[in-house]
């Protein structure tokens, strides 16, 4: 039997480094996922044969380590269906050992932190047992839009199903998809964290919090406050194609903030301020043309804030500031989505624009090598389909 998980994407309206040092954060599913399928495959009666494969169906690599291989180099492991434990630096060591002969192009060799995250997950899930996993992404990676978190969601939905720890709750039977109980959720969420751990070094836990949980939320400290938006949130997110990884970038802002603790301090704490502030526009209800346009201006106003901020953190960059030149042509105000350092900008869409001003910017931006997305923001998360 096959089990097929997938996990959104995400873009963070605001609060984005400040939220790994405990300031509030706002962030939303979209609708671009990361789906891992996974068939387990029948223990050969010797015990050892048989491997674990992976699939990358985007970059065409597929990896592969025996099972014998595995366990000796992690030992017998049965597998866990409970909750997490981090992991140790010994099985990461184990596991690092692990990526030596498998043949990751140098162009891609970012890939291995996903990989020592994947085997950390299936083999603590379902132990050794032999199975094939392939990962298909709609989301660039690398590129502030969560494609970690979604990697690490959608891996942890389908190793936790086929281990029978979890099981999908929710959902009529036309729809092939279907959704997981708040309990399910919650265990494909705290395992999914460990696998971000293992790609950030320091996660928050915002982004796989939200393509777990999909939706629009606030995200404080580990303490995640769903928000009910009750206009729509349109942005564009325009991809710079300049790469970065989060892991650098979030630890050079702690870098930063141990060389500047005061003034860093104040920046976390506006930044703070003005995620509070903007999450409690987003549940204010605009009736009419006025109050919208007033609501989306505060919203404006609010990223354009932030996004000053995420320059005093040093994790903007020249093809970030070319984004929000360009926008700022149009009277649209952008901002980095995610680490920043390159990768994603937002720009917010007026409702009342959309039909005069989206299409242009978005071929203006295009136009410099950039690519857009136009997405639906505030959708569903994690979501199963056995088959
Ligand atoms: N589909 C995928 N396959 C393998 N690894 C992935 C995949 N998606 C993400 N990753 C891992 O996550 C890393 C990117 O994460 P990160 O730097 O946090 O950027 P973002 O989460 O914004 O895309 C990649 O370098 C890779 O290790
Ligand atoms: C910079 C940060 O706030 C978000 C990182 O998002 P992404 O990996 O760039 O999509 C880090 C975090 O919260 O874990
Ligand atoms: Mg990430």
């Amino acid at each position: 039997m096959e089990v097929r998980a997938r996990a959104p994407g995400k873009i963070i309206l605001a609060g984005e480094h400040a939220v790994v040092h405990g300031s509030a954060a706002v962030a939303a599913a979209i609708d671009l996922y990361t789906t891992s399928s996974l068939r387990l495959l029948p223990e050969e009666e010797d015990g050892g044969a048989g491997a674990v494969e992976l699939d990358l169906r985007d970059s065409a690599l597929v990896f592969s380590w025996p099972c014998s291989r595995l366990r000796g180099a992690l030992g017998e492991l049965s597998g866990k269906a409970g909750a997490p434990a981090p992991c140790s630096p010994d099985k990461l060591a184990a596991i690092a050992k692990l990526m030596e002969g498998q043949e990751i192009p140098e162009a891609k060799i970012w890939l291995s932190a996903g990989l020592s995250a994947f085997l950390y997950l299936y083999t603590s899930i379902l132990g050794c047992r032999p199975g094939k996993t392939v990962v298909i992404s709609d989301l660039p990676i690398g590129a502030g839009l969560g494609s970690s978190a979604a990697f690490c969601v959608s891996m942890s939905g389908a190793l936790l199903t086929a281990s029978g720890a979890v099981g999908t709750g929710r959902g009529s039977g036309a729809e092939e998809w279907q959704l997981f109980g708040k309990d399910d959720l919650e265990l494909v969420n705290q395992w999914a964290f460990q696998g971000e751990k293992i790609i950030h070094g320091k996660p928050s836990g915002i982004d796989n919090s939200v393509s777990t949980f999909g939706s629009m939320i606030k995200f404080k400290k580990g303490e995640l406050t769903n928000l009910r938006s009750r206009n729509p949130v349109k942005m564009l997110i325009t991809d710079t194609r300049v790469g970065r990884n989060t892991k650098a970038l979030v630890a050079g802002v702690s870098e930063r903030a141990s060389r500047h603790p005061d003034a860093t301090a104040s920046v976390f704490n506006a930044v703070n301020s003005i995620s509070e502030e903007l999450s409690s526009i987003v549940e204010l209800a605009a009736e009419d043309e006025i109050a919208i346009t007033s609501k989306e201006d505060k919203l404006a106003e609010l990223m354009e804030m932030n996004q000053g901020l995420l320059q005093c953190m040093g994790v903007s960059h020249s093809s970030i500031e070319t984004v929000l030149r360009t926008s700022l042509k149009y009277s649209l105000v952008s901002k980095l989505t995610g680490a920043g350092g390159g990768g994603c900008v937002l720009t917010l869409i007026p409702t009342l624009l959309a039909n005069i001003v989206l299409e242009k910017v978005a071929t203006e931006l295009e136009s410099y090598g950039f690519r857009c997305f136009k997405v639906e923001v505030g959708g569903r998360g994690l979501q199963v389909c056995r088959g």
